[in-house]
């Protein structure tokens, strides 16, 4: 089948997807009031407008500034990607339940009932497709003394393939998951292409219902809820890190190189957009790249049931494979051309050592009181020196995987050029590598803890421990933002959660059981 086979499939493929998504709500089919009223379709209020809807004598309606989801959002592999369209913008036994709860969960070697279940909306499996350089990765980090790990499971640190949410190759987003099968519930509303502004407040009784949420869609004007609670999305901020997950063997009637010297560093080729298009399969189906993750306790290597202070997020292929690489570092032509021209025809693998628990906090600010106004981010990064050498100790640990016989037998070494910014400094050397974190560090959108819940004494919390606002009726706020530290994980997986245990504290407080 030729790439023309494929894009046609793929614009049918699409075409599906889109006829499944809930439709507009038609002007003239608007309530005047709703019992419920979420802002934003992300992934926690996906999971509260499905959640919320399950009671037929509830109305529902999601108000959502972005439009709808694409095919091209399909493509594992362009997960990188969408940051350039407009698309982007330790109570352990309570909260286990609701993490079982969100995921249909595929990987065939760590089906344990304790840790996972097969009964949730969100599709989580391995890639269809895995590199070779994947498995001397994997091996190598045995090698080194590393446990190959569900880090879903019992136990975290170590080493393993990523888990990704996916169905049959095909990236599975919270819309998908939760709002596809629903998109015909009578009573659940949804608004595209409609912001927020404000949500207006009583200022006596302090309730939210009084007037509601006034919308940038002129027919939305002072929508009012009856007496539900309205739920809030809220710009996020915090620290970095990222997540991933594993994947099988490629199914084995689709042609590939075996070659022992093809590590498939270059992704996007005609071939693999042909297997891809066609079988959804092959390099493709490979989520940004990504393929094994080490998490690692430098405190307590040898702890089993460590917490990790970094992750390594190995990557197949490089900053030479693919041009949209380039810019999504922000490495400029100078650079790149002195830097990384000289190994642009080399097979090619990228780590990146992310922090997990930073010591160095973000914030964010509002200029003014206008929703078109962007906010003031300052991530701070670094400002704490701990954070800097845990960085320090992770890229070692790289460099003592990739000196394992695994990785050695492929030929691999360290690429040698300095970046321009620290040649002043020898190579290799802690100063070298401490200077180059600062010019060549970025963030995997990992940003939390801008409303965070915590007690009533605690005077910055936002949130109280059933999600809602201080001092404000009627009024919750469920999503990333209320995460209080920032988990040593990536923020997508816990946002689900955290959107599943919301809605059952909604249920239960306004008496409907299931
Ligand atoms: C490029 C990128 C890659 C990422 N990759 C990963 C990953 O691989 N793994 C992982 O675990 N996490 C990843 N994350 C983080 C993860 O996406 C977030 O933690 C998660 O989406 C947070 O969910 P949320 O519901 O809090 O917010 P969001 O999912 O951001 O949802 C907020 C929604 O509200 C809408 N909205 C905002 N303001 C308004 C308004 N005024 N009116 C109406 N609607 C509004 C937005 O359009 C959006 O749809 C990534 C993030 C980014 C940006």
């Amino acid at each position: 089948q030729s790439i023309l086979d494929g894009v046609i499939k793929l614009v049918q493929d699409g075409d599906t997807q889109f006829s499944m998504e809930p439709r507009d709500v038609p002007d003239d089919k608007m309530k005047k009031e709703y019992d419920f009223i979420i802002v934003g379709a992300g992934t926690a209020g996906c999971v509260l407008a499905n959640r919320l809807s399950e009671n037929p004598a509830w109305s529902v309606l999601v108000i959502e500034a972005g439009r709808s989801e694409n095919f091209l959002m399909d493509m594992p592999i362009l997960a990188n990607y969408l940051q350039f369209t407009e698309t982007n913008w330790r109570s352990y036994k309570d909260v286990l339940p609701y993490f079982k709860k969100v995921e249909n969960f595929s990987v065939p070697e760590y089906q344990d009932p304790r840790y996972h279940s097969n009964d949730g909306y969100l599709s989580v499996s391995y890639a269809p497709y895995k590199t070779k350089i994947a498995d001397a990765i994997l091996e190598a980090s045995q090698q080194n003394g590393l446990n190959l790990v569900d880090y879903n499971g019992p136990t975290q640190t170590g080493v393993s393939r990523l888990q990704v949410s996916m169905r049959d190759g095909v990236r599975e987003s919270a819309s998908r998951g939760y709002l596809h099968p629903i998109s015909r519930r009578p009573n659940l509303h949804m608004k595209k292409y409609s912001m927020v502004q404000k949500i207006l407040i009583d200022p006596k009784t302090k309730k939210s219902l009084w007037s509601g949420v006034r919308t940038s869609g002129t027919n939305l004007q002072d929508l009012s809820q009856k007496g539900g609670d309205c739920i809030r999305w809220s710009y996020q901020l915090a620290s970095t890190s990222h997540a991933k997950r594993n994947w099988p063997q490629e199914t084995p009637d689709i042609p590939r190189d075996t070659s022992a010297q093809q590590l498939e560093s270059r992704l996007i080729t005609n071939e693999n957009l042909k297997l891809y298009l066609n079988h959804h399969k092959g390099p493709m189906s490979v989520p940004g790249g990504c393929e094994v993750l080490v998490f690692h306790d430098f405190s307590n290597p040898n702890d089993v049931d460590g917490y990790p202070e970094i992750e390594l997020l190995f990557q197949g292929g490089s900053i030479v494979s693919d041009p949209i690489l380039r810019k999504d570092f922000g490495i400029t032509d100078k650079i790149y051309d002195r830097v990384y021209k000289p190994i642009q025809d080399a097979e090619t693998f990228m780590v990146f050592p992310m922090l997990l628990r930073p010591k160095s906090k973000g914030r964010i600010m509002l200029k003014d009181n206008s929703y078109k106004t962007k906010p003031m981010i300052y991530p701070n990064y670094f400002a704490h020196q701990q954070d800097m050498d845990t960085i320090l100790k992770g890229v070692r640990l790289v460099l003592n995987i990739t000196s394992q016989p695994a990785l050695q037998a492929l030929g691999t070494k360290l690429h040698d050029i300095p970046i321009p910014q620290c040649s002043d400094k020898a190579f290799g050397s802690d100063d070298y590598f401490n200077c180059m974190t600062r010019y060549f560090t970025f963030t995997i959108y990992h940003h939390s803890g801008t409303c965070k819940m915590g007690a009533p004494t605690d005077k910055t919390a936002v949130v109280d421990p059933r999600l809602r606002v201080y001092g404000v009726k009627n009024l919750r706020v469920i999503d990333a933002s209320i995460i209080p530290e920032i988990p040593a994980a990536h923020t997508n997986s816990p946002t689900f959660m955290i959107a599943e245990k919301g809605a059952d504290m909604i249920k239960e407080d306004w008496g409907y059981r299931n």
